[in-house]
This record gives C-alpha cells, sequence and structure tokens, in this order.
C-alpha cells in the first residue's frame, strides 16, 4: 500500500531519472583512459613536443595528449602518482588562443586537431522535453491525488473502475427472516441457470428486479445471493456512480455499464440506491436537473433494448421506491418489485442464528427472548447487535457471549453506549427516578398497553433515562384505545414530576414533543377523532427534496386548522388528567418504584410485578370522544376456525394439518415456496403472532412510508399504521372497546375491576370492557396488546404516531397506484410492521437540561397511495 503511494511521487521518478544519467554518463564518458594532468604538465609536454596526437577540445576546453614517452602525472589529492602516456588538461576559456598559438608553433608529428563537440539533435530535443515532462508528470500526479482514480481523463470513458466484478459465494441460506424476497428471487436464479426452460414455454423473464425497504434489511445481501446461488458473475454499481459533474457522462457511463454486461453474460448487475439516477423527471428544485434526466433517458432506452434472454438481469435496490420515476417501474423495465421488510419475530430469529453461528454463546444466551426484545430491528442491526456482543464479551476477557452482553449490545445499538461517568445530583437523580417511575405506573395501569420490560434511569447517548415498553407480538394496526393509551403512557413522567414536586421540569420536553405528536397523527391522519372525521389533513408533497415535512401544505381553512388544534389539545389534556389520576391513586406504588428505582437504577419486569402488586389495570376514566352518531353494533365479529378450535379446547392446529394454515393461505406465491422455510413454520404454530397480521390482504391505501426514519432516533418506537383496510378481527375490535369506553365514559361508572394480570396478554380482557364482557378479540393473538412505543422519542414521523424510528413498514409498497398489486400479494404490501421497541427515553438532564432524545429519524412520513 504505502509501497505504491511513493511510487506515485514525482520526485521519486525525478530523483531515479538523474541516477540513471548519472550512471550512463560516467559509463559513456570519452575521457576514459585518459588521466587528467594538470595544465602546465600539459603544456609542457607539447612545449618538448612529447606529444604524438594532439586534441583540442573547444567545447570542454580541455587538451588532450597521447605522449611518445610516459610521463609522471602527479596523483590528484594525495592519490599515487601514476605514469601514462595518454593525458588529458583543463584550460580557462580566456586562455584558448594561447594554447591554440602553442600547439600550432609544436605540432605532433602527426599534426594536431581540433574537436568541437555538437550537441545532437536528439540531446536537444531531450534538454527542451525533460522539463517539459516533468510538469505534466506534476499534473498528473496532482489530479490523481484529487480525485481518488484519474476521473478527469476518462470522463465518458468505458467505467471499467466503477463496474466492481465479484462472484459472490453468499447463498440463500446467509439470508434469514426475508422468505417472501427469497421466494421471488429463487425464480431468477433458476432462469439464470436454466433459461431453455423457461424460453421453451415462452416465458418472459423480467429484466429488472427493484428491491426495496428500510436500509439495513438485507437488499445488497439478497441480490449476492442470487448471482451466489446461480454461480454467475456479480457486478456492482451505485446510482451515484452515474452522476457526475460532467454533461451527458452519466448517459454514456449507463451505455458502457450495459456495453460490458452484454460481453460478460450471464450476470447479474447490482445497482445500489437507484434513486440518485431514478428520480421523478421534472422534480426537484430549480433547474439543471438535465443531466440526471438524461441519464434517466439513457438508462430507460437501454433497458429496452437488452434482451434478458441475454441472461443479464438487472436488479436495483433503493430505500425509496416512492421517487422513482414511473417509467422506470413499468413492466419491461424494473417490473418486478420486490418488498424487503424488516423482519418479524421469526425472521429475527433467524437473522440472530446466522449471525450468531460459530460464536460461542454462553448457555444464558437465550435469542428467542432476544429476538422478542429486538421489534423493529433490520437484519443489519441485529447483526450489530451480535458483533457488539462479541466485542463487549472480549472487552471483559470472557470467553462466551453472555445473555447480559447480549441485552446491553441491544440497549447499546439503540440508545448508544451508556454514559457511567456522568455524575447527577441526588435531588436531580431523584426527579428522573420519579419521572421514569411516572411513565412505568402509567403504562402498568392502562389498559391497551404492553407491558413495561425495563426501567432504568442511567442515562445512556443523549437520553437521561427511559422506561422501555416491548410489544408481544409484532403488530401492524394499533387501535384508538392503543394509541390513547400511549399518550397516557407519555404524559406519565410529566404527570409525576408535577404531582410530587408541584413543578414540572425540562426532562419531560421529548415526551410531550412524542405526545403531540401522537395525537396530532390521531386527528389528522387516523381520522380518530369524531369532531373532524375521517378526513386527512394536510398533503404531503412529494418530494424529498426539501426535507419531509418542508413539504407539508395544509389544505385546510383556518377554522378547521383551530380545531385540530383544539382536538390535540383536548386528547393530550385528557391523557394528562388520566396519568395523574393513576398516579394518585398509586402514589404508594409510585413512591416504593422510584425508591428501588434510586437503589438499583435498573429494574426489569419482575421487579415491576412485585412492586406493582397492587397495582390493577384500570378503565379509562376520561372520555375520549368516541364515534358521533353512528354507534357500533353489539354483534360480535365472527370467529375463526383457531378461535372456535381453541374455545372447544381442541388442539391448533388441528393434527394432520400444516403446521400453519394462516401463512399458506396468505402466500400466494406458490411456485417455490418453502425455499427457506426455516423458522416461520414452527414459528405460527407456536403463538398468537399469526394471528396478529392475519389480515392486511389487498389494501394499499394508507401505508406508512415510514420506515426510514430515525436510524438514531432511538426513541421513537414504532410506527404501526392502522391501514385503511381492516383485517377481519381488527375492525371489531376497535369498534369494540372504543364503544365501550364511550359508554364508560358517559356514564362514568367504574367497573366492577378485572382480575389483575400483568404479566402477559393472553386472556386478560382490555379494562376499557367495562361490564366484564368475556369476549376476547383475537385469540392470543390480538388482545389487549398494544403495538409498541416509545414513550418519548421523537422519531420525527411526521405523522407516524409512535416516534417512527425504528417502524418498518414497508409500506411504499406500492408507490404508483397500481390498485390491484400485480405482482405482490397483498400482504407483502400492507405489510407494516409496525412494531418496534420502544425506547422512551427522556432527556432527563443531560446537557443544558432540555433532554430531546436522540436526532431524530429523518422520516417517517406517511405516503399514501393507490
Ligand atoms: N435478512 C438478513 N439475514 C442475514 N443478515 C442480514 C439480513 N439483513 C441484513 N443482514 C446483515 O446486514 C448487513 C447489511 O445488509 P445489506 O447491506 O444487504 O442491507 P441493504 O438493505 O442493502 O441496506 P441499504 O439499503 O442501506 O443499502 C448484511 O451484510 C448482513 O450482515
Ligand atoms: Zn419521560
Amino acid at each position: 500500500m504505502d509501497r505504491k503511494r511513493l511510487l506515485r511521487n514525482p520526485l521519486i521518478w525525478i530523483v531515479v531519472f538523474f541516477l540513471v544519467y548519472l550512471g550512463i554518463s560516467s559509463l559513456l564518458s570519452d575521457t576514459r583512459g585518459y588521466t587528467e594532468a594538470p595544465t602546465s604538465l600539459a603544456l609542457q609536454q607539447v612545449e618538448a613536443r612529447n606529444a604524438s596526437e594532439i586534441t583540442i577540445e573547444d567545447k570542454e576546453q580541455r587538451l588532450r595528449l597521447t605522449l611518445t614517452n610516459p610521463v609522471q602525472v602527479p596523483g590528484v589529492e594525495g592519490a599515487q602518482p601514476t605514469t601514462t602516456n595518454q593525458i588529458y588538461a583543463q584550460y580557462p576559456a580566456a586562455a584558448t588562443d594561447q594554447v591554440f598559438a602553442l600547439v600550432r608553433d609544436n605540432p605532433a608529428p602527426s599534426g594536431f586537431d581540433t574537436r568541437v563537440t555538437q550537441d545532437s539533435f536528439l540531446t536537444q530535443m531531450l534538454i527542451y522535453l525533460i522539463p517539459l515532462g516533468l510538469v505534466l508528470l506534476l499534473l498528473f500526479w496532482m489530479m490523481n491525488s484529487q480525485g481518488g482514480g484519474n476521473r478527469v481523463l476518462s470522463f465518458g470513458k468505458s467505467k471499467a473502475k466503477q463496474l466492481n466484478k465479484d462472484m459472490p459465494k453468499t447463498t440463500f441460506s446467509d439470508v434469514a427472516g426475508a422468505n417472501e424476497a427469497v421466494e421471488e428471487l429463487y425464480e431468477i436464479k433458476d432462469f439464470l441457470q436454466n433459461p431453455t426452460r423457461y424460453q421453451q414455454l415462452g416465458a418472459k423473464i423480467p429484466k429488472g428486479v427493484l428491491l426495496y425497504g428500510p436500509p439495513g434489511t438485507g437488499k445488497t445481501l439478497l441480490a449476492r445471493a442470487v448471482a451466489g446461488e446461480a454461480g454467475v458473475p456479480f457486478y456492482t454499481i451505485s446510482g451515484s456512480d452515474f452522476v457526475e459533474m460532467f454533461v451527458g457522462v452519466g448517459a454514456s457511463r449507463v451505455r458502457d455499464l450495459f456495453e460490458q454486461a452484454k460481453q460478460n453474460s450471464p450476470c447479474i448487475v447490482f445497482v445500489d440506491e437507484i434513486d440518485a439516477v431514478g428520480r421523478h423527471r421534472g422534480a426537484g428544485m430549480g433547474g439543471g436537473h438535465d443531466e440526471r434526466e438524461q441519464t434517466l433517458n439513457q438508462l430507460l432506452v437501454e433497458m429496452d433494448g437488452f434482451d434478458s434472454r441475454g441472461g443479464i438481469i438487472l436488479i436495483a435496490a433503493t430505500n425509496r421506491p416512492d421517487i422513482l420515476d414511473p417509467a422506470l417501474l413499468r413492466p419491461g423495465r424494473f417490473d418486478r418489485q420486490i418488498p424487503v421488510a424488516a423482519p418479524d419475530l421469526a425472521g429475527r430469529r433467524a437473522i440472530l442464528q446466522v449471525h450468531s453461528a460459530g460464536k460461542p454463546l454462553a448457555p444464558d444466551a437465550d435469542l428467542d427472548g432476544l429476538a422478542k426484545r429486538t421489534v423493529g430491528f433490520s437484519g443489519a442491526d441485529l447483526a450489530n447487535v451480535i458483533n457488539e456482543a462479541a466485542l463487549l464479551t472480549a472487552r471483559l476477557g470472557q470467553t462466551q457471549i453472555t445473555g447480559s452482553a447480549l441485552e446491553e449490545s441491544v440497549d447499546r445499538v439503540i440508545g448508544g453506549p451508556a454514559r457511567k461517568s456522568r455524575i447527577i445530583s441526588e435531588q436531580e437523580k431523584k426527579v428522573a427516578a420519579y419521572h421514569e417511575a411516572g411513565h412505568a405506573l402509567a403504562a402498568w395501569a392502562m389498559p391497551d398497553i404492553e407491558p413495561v420490560y425495563k426501567v432504568t434511569i442511567l442515562p445512556r447517548g443523549r437520553t437521561g433515562g427511559h422506561a422501555l415498553v416491548v410489544p408481544e407480538d409484532d403488530k401492524e394496526l394499533m387501535t384508538r384505545s392503543e394509541m390513547l393509551a400511549r399518550l397516557v403512557f407519555a404524559m406519565g413522567g410529566r404527570s409525576a414530576e408535577e404531582l410530587v414536586f408541584h413543578e414540572p421540569t425540562t426532562g419531560a420536553s421529548s415526551d410531550i414533543e412524542q405526545a403531540t405528536k401522537i395525537a396530532r397523527a390521531m386527528v389528522t391522519e387516523y381520522g380518530m377523532s369524531a369532531k373532524l372525521g375521517a378526513v386527512k389533513y394536510g398533503q404531503e408533497q412529494g418530494e424529498p427534496f426539501l426535507g419531509r415535512s418542508a413539504g407539508r401544505q395544509p389544505d385546510y381553512s383556518l377554522e378547521v386548522a383551530h380545531e385540530i388544534d383544539e382536538e390535540v389539545r383536548k386528547l393530550i389534556e385528557a391523557a394528562h388528567t388520566e396519568a395523574w389520576d393513576i398516579l394518585n391513586t398509586h402514589r404508594d406504588a409510585l413512591d416504593a418504584l422510584t425508591g428501588e428505582l434510586i437503589e438499583h437504577e435498573t429494574l426489569q419486569r419482575r421487579d415491576l410485578e412485585r412492586v406493582f402488586a397492587s397495582v390493577t389495570k384500570r378503565p379509562r376514566i376520561t372520555a375520549f370522544n368516541d364515534f358521533g352518531e353512528r354507534l357500533p353494533s353489539d354483534r360480535p365479529p365472527i370467529k375463526t376456525r383457531r378461535e372456535l378450535a381453541t374455545e372447544r379446547g381442541e388442539p391448533w392446529p388441528p393434527p394432520g394439518e400444516a403446521a400453519d394454515p394462516e401463512r399458506t393461505e396468505r402466500t400466494t406465491v406458490g411456485s417455490v415456496a418453502g425455499s427457506n422455510g426455516n423458522g416461520h413454520v414452527a414459528h405460527g404454530a407456536e403463538s398468537g403472532y399469526a394471528g396478529a397480521h392475519a389480515g392486511g390482504n389487498g389494501h394499499n391505501a394508507g401505508y406508512d412510508a415510514g420506515y426510514g426514519s430515525g436510524q438514531q432516533g432511538h426513541d421513537g418506537g414504532s410506527s404501526p399504521t392502522p391501514p385503511a383496510g381492516m383485517p377481519a378481527t381488527g375492525i371489531p375490535d376497535v369498534y369494540r372497546t372504543g364503544a365501550n369506553g364511550r359508554r364508560a365514559g358517559e356514564s362514568g361508572d367504574k367497573p366492577s375491576s378485572v382480575a389483575p394480570n400483568y404479566g402477559a396478554p393472553p386472556g386478560w380482557t382490555p379494562a376499557t370492557v367495562p361490564h366484564g364482557t368475556t369476549w376476547n378479540p383475537g385469540g392470543a393473538g390480538r388482545s389487549g396488546n398494544a403495538g409498541p412505543y416509545g414513550e418519548s422519542g421523537h422519531g420525527d414521523g411526521a405523522t407516524s404516531p409512535y416516534g417512527t424510528s425504528r417502524s418498518t413498514g414497508d409500506a411504499a409498497a406500492n408507490p404508483y397506484g397500481d390498485p390491484d398489486g400485480r405482482t405482490r400479494e397483498g400482504r407483502s404490501e400492507g405489510r407494516h410492521t409496525g412494531t418496534s421497541p420502544s425506547w422512551g427515553h427522556d432527556g432527563t438532564g443531560s446537557d443544558g437540561g432540555t433532554g430531546s432524545s436522540g436526532a431524530s429519524g429523518p422520516e417517517g412520513r406517511d405516503t399514501p397511495r393507490g
């Protein structure tokens, strides 16, 4: 590496050149064989007529003599004198005349000769060329070191350098938890291996495959796996490689790319981040997009031109399919679009297994538990968790990765390293402890929210502490009650401060932000306010150049704006009251928890169960308005086969049937099913999880594109987005609880208390069903298990209610208003794994005290389409 750098330095070359020059000139020196003598001696010899040959070399000012009788030449600088008959001597230029006269008077017997050396033409040329060459060399060198590659000289020329060839060894088994995508890609791989089979059927294989989904979900990995499985070369180029300063370069690069691919077919060309070139034409601010449009046009033309029978398959990846030019996505171009969503529970478990393979795990390392805790993590996050745990283990000098190392590394990945050294005053610690205890208690006593997983007042990253609720399931839908519960949870910290210290602190700012976001989304996006109705207020501009929310425009009147603000405030006020009331009622529990928090700093679920033993889930006391005039029906929804079976006490799945009926029912991609079906099958059978997204088929309106959001907005929880269509189990659940909630609110009666059942969701009836109804909506799958939520996070998802940080919805699924979901089955489209770990960080304390938690991620915007 270093040696290479050295060789590029022109100075080295100059030095080498001179050394070589000196060497050569001394070798060729024409004084060889002659000894240098003092001028006086040489003149004496001429005078004494002892020279048999005399040459005057005019240019060198040298007298060269061959003597008849050898003479002794004194050695120069103390060297031995030598006796020789060939000598030469220099003379001064002014003495030329005298020397000439002397020689003329005393010529040798053969006369004398004068030589005037003339530089050869070549030498003269060299003299001019060498400096020129040096200058040029210097210039090249400067360009090189600037651009990294020899950019300037090769622009528009072949891009052999940018196109990296590779023969990956990756296989589909390296990709875990992305079974749908693997199934789709299996076909491509099969085609590359047996093209004739497809050609005989007259089938056209897609020319291009677009993989889209949140960052880090394994898109690159999948593309490599296709190449690895098919055993064809894999070329990668990034969309931004096309974009160049010079107009027309991008287009010619596209041409070259296809040229090269054709020469190397069959092969896979992978264009990463294709949105860099593939953006909507005519979009963007100002002018000056000609270059990009030209590049895109060229890409379109080339894609039309090549024939996939040639065995070239283009795979592109993007996080933002919604901003791609529609022409790029039409049949014949990237007509196969494969969503790569963040993994679900089974997927996460499988990914953890893939990445922990070959690493020494201690017996207490529980990958299943870890998978449950890491809702919303992408494959890359999970890989990172395992790696961090390994690093941590190495740092501690241990030989096995323990459960606590894994636990710590999850926290690190989400919230950054713990700030152990930070010193906080006793008083601040107490405030923080009350704040977090307030969150925990509010969540504990509210229906429709997951039990708190852990509470800590250890500052981590930029946060001052957090209470964490983790969903038991991956959830895609969130009911109104669940969102309300989240509001209460968010207000818990603030309420505790007010209740106990009679004064709020700045530590609740991110809670407030979070709550506002949820409430606003409920009103303007999810139509959850009876007063304003199911109307979407505000329109998002499609192009993200201005930053997501800068493009948001109000499309309603000032009066409505006023009403929205009012509704938002009402929701939050009600939640605040609710939280306050809970804390007031259970003040003993609050104090007890605070005490333990101050002592232990971090408390787990078991501790909470002990401390909160006396706290029961309670119905909401405040009236949140619900449905206006439209009274929900009392008739319960139909029951699924599974529910009926469970009621009858029969085992599920029925013996002899496929292990996972839900999954097979949903899956329409039957052709190559099961190529990688590891974790899933077992999983669906074992928990209610499959039930949780049993629906979602076939609607593609209103998905939340909010996945991309804050990589580091750790706080934000998830963003399950209730989509427009509701799955069979979904609607009634919402209605039911909503209706009951309203009645409770109206009459103000507190229901007979429901038996406390904290640990887990299965079986507990939401307390919002006040009259002791036994109806249990979703079977194991959905009972009061709300989605996740980051209590104070602000993942900046403008709309996604729970702080989108890690939500995964791939919802942007169908960006081009393709209503029937051509190639994809509805499920993958509607897929919005809205769950994510809910880190409510509170900035209690850190610098400046305002505790804004976490740099929020950039997006999380809702992009409804279709
Ligand atoms: N499904 C998965 N199974 C196993 N490992 C995964 C999976 N998804 C991601 N990873 C891990 O995460 C790393 C990053 O994934 P990859 O580069 O493919 O993500 P990407 O989707 O291309 O991200 P981006 O959109 O940011 O380019 C992979 O090298 C792999 O180690
Ligand atoms: Zn808080």
